[in-house]
């Protein structure tokens, strides 16, 4: 997990009382996730049981918040289905607890499959392709926070502590990505808000449905292609490889088309954003890695895997 700030039963009773959810009757620190303090929370309220998610957000800002909290809302009104945040009585979905941005979201049925086959794959394909249709009327305007910028001011933070080997493989990814970015190929990428961090651990199955996304906290307005390639990085590789899975990946392609279909400029471009989404998060797991904040349950994830993931992207091209 993380908890990262205790939040007592009081604190966490009255906030839910305010917000007209019930009296608190369970509460416990969640063990998954790496960048929030998360408990799950169950109330009683007209003498039914009700579950939400509470988050204490530990790196983003007041002023950064309301991007994803509206978007999640927005999405949700136009039947993506995704956890809307529960507002007081003015109306306010950003909350404060121990001084810090809060929010008390729906707690989503079901479970992460973390063995995905190609009918998960297909199921992730066409919703993601709907909610990047549902987001483009989205008026909050935030960049990708992990985008291109922020790889450019962590790579020199991590080189100290990896091998010269890794070094250089960081290297030239960030030189290729830096141009790449330049091209009118790049330009011509459509774009809006998009989730950016779809893994296995943010999707929820219900019964084999898939029944919401979740985790919005690094969404921000980037290509409709970093999304798809985030995806693809995760639900359609052989684990122990990092090598591209054919038949899965086909299916969350086809799918994802059958709802948007790619542009010129995307299809082209398709491999060279895969490198970028495996370039993303090995730096942000090496960042994780070597540079953890303290936590009172954390498990930071496993740098090597994104690292492993990029050499088989770039020896696929
Ligand atoms: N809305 C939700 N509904 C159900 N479970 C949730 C929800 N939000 C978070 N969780 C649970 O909490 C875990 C950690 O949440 P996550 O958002 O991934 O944390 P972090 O932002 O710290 O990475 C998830 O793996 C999931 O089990
Ligand atoms: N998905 C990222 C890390 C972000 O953690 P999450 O639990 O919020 O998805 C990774 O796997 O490196």
């Amino acid at each position: 997990m993380a908890v990262f700030t205790e939040v007592s039963r009081d604190e966490a009773t009255a906030l839910l009382r305010r917000l007209g959810l019930g009296t608190l009757t369970d509460m416990a620190g969640i063990t998954g996730g790496i960048e929030n303090t998360n408990y799950f929370v169950s109330t009683e309220r007209d003498g039914q049981r009700h579950d939400y998610v509470l988050t204490l957000f530990e790196r983003l800002s007041f002023e950064q918040l309301p991007f994803y909290l509206y978007l999640m809302k927005h999405l949700a009104a136009k039947g993506i289905p995704v956890p809307a945040p529960a507002a007081d009585d003015r109306g306010e979905i950003l909350h404060r607890v121990q001084g810090k941005p809060a929010a008390v979201v729906d707690r989503l049925r079901g479970h992460s499959e973390l063995a995905p086959d190609a009918s998960h794959c297909a199921q992730v394909g066409a919703m993601l392709a709907r909610m990047h249709l549902a987001g483009q009327d989205y008026e909050r305007v935030q960049p990708n926070l992990r985008g291109l910028a922020w790889w450019n001011e962590t790579v020199p933070v991590v080189l100290p502590h990896v091998s010269a080997e890794q070094a250089n493989l960081l290297r030239s990814e960030l030189a290729y990505q830096n141009h790449l970015a330049q091209t009118p190929a790049y330009e011509a990428l459509p774009r809006g808000p998009i989730h950016a961090d779809l893994f296995r651990d943010n999707v929820m199955f219900d019964g084999g449905q898939l029944s919401g996304f979740f985790d919005f906290y690094f969404a921000g307005c980037d290509t409709f292609l970093f999304d798809i390639a985030v995806c693809l990085n995760d639900w359609c590789i052989d684990w122990a490889s990092g090598c591209a899975d054919a038949q899965r990946e086909q299916a969350l392609l086809n799918t994802y088309e059958g709802v948007r279909p790619l542009t010129a400029a995307e299809r082209q471009l398709l491999p060279a954003m895969k490198r970028a989404a495996a370039l993303r998060f090995w730096i942000s797991r090496l960042w994780d890695w070597y540079l953890p904040r303290e936590a009172s349950m954390l498990k930071p994830h496993d740098p090597t895997h994104f690292e492993r993931v990029l050499r088989a992207r770039i020896q696929a091209l």
